[in-house]
């Protein structure tokens, strides 16, 4: 069964200055394990899209299915962990207080809260920061601290919204082969958004492009790259082919918009 499956997906938000079609005629199916990119100019939609998957936003016109659920159900049954573009953690709880949090609201046990929280701040590389507060962490530290919040509840749907766009090249670069080895490690689907052509292409097993007004699918590629991948993969032959079809994608996109 696709984690994730759109049909005719269409969303139109009504504003005070009239009609804003923010997605039309998504088509598209994200199979168990994948990682899946999203790129595409600002205004595009990519933001709503992971927010209709995350059933925070309703569609106007055709079918979205999350395991097989709707949005709304898939989000009761807490099937995904979403990871904002801010790390967004509260500043008053430690780093600890903050993976614990949704933890806490689920009503997990105490013993089943302590081994959660160690267990994920093991899988970011953040043992031993349980009792910092998120000032004493760099962007990059607090940005994982975020991604183990998401993993906390240990849903199989990781939605990463541009999670590493504030960040330094170098530092953005290692969070990526992070990644990669953490999504490796725990076989989850991945639904990340992203600016970067270099970011998507790295990480994906699909890269889907995308096209404004009205935001539109313009591509998908399924990357023929293995899943085993150095930072130096991207000088290969094909990378760059990769790379290159995916800015001819944004290209073709604008053009037609
Ligand atoms: N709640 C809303 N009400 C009205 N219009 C909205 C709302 N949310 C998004 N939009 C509009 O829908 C379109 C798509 O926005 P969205 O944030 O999904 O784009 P994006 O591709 O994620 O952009 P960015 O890369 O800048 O984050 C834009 O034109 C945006 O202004």
């Amino acid at each position: 069964m696709n984690v994730v499956s759109a049909r005719s997906l269409d969303l139109t938000f009504r504003t005070g200055d009239g009609p804003v079609h923010a997605l039309k005629d998504i088509e598209l199916d994200i199979a168990p394990g994948e990682f899946v990119s999203f790129i595409g100019p600002s205004g595009c939609g990519k933001t709503t899209f992971l927010r209709c998957v995350a059933g925070l936003e309703a569609p106007t016109g055709g079918t979205l299915t999350v395991n097989g659920m709707t949005p709304d159900e898939a989000r009761r049954a807490r099937a995904y962990g979403y990871v904002f573009q801010a790390a967004g953690l509260y500043p008053w709880r430690t780093i600890g207080g903050n993976i614990r949090l949704p933890l806490e609201i689920m009503g997990f046990p105490e013993a089943e809260k302590k081994r959660r929280v160690a267990e994920t701040l093991a899988l970011v590389d953040l043992d031993g920061f349980e009792k910092k507060f998120p000032w004493q962490l760099s962007g990059g530290m607090q940005q994982r601290a975020s991604i183990a919040r998401a993993l906390a509840f240990d849903a199989d749907l990781l939605l990463m919204d541009e999670p590493f766009g504030a960040l330094d090249e170098i530092v953005r670069d290692r969070l990526n082969e992070e990644l990669l080895a953490l999504w490796a490690r725990t076989g989850k689907t991945m639904l990340f958004v992203t600016h970067s052509i270099p970011e998507a292409v790295y990480l994906s097993t699909k890269i889907v492009v995308m096209s404004p007004r009205p935001g539109r699918i313009s591509d998908v590629i399924d990357s023929p790259l293995p899943k085993e991948r150095p930072l130096d993969i991207r000088d290969s032959a094909e990378f760059i082919a990769i790379a290159h079809r995916v800015r001819e994608g944004l290209r073709a996109g604008m053009e037609a918009a």
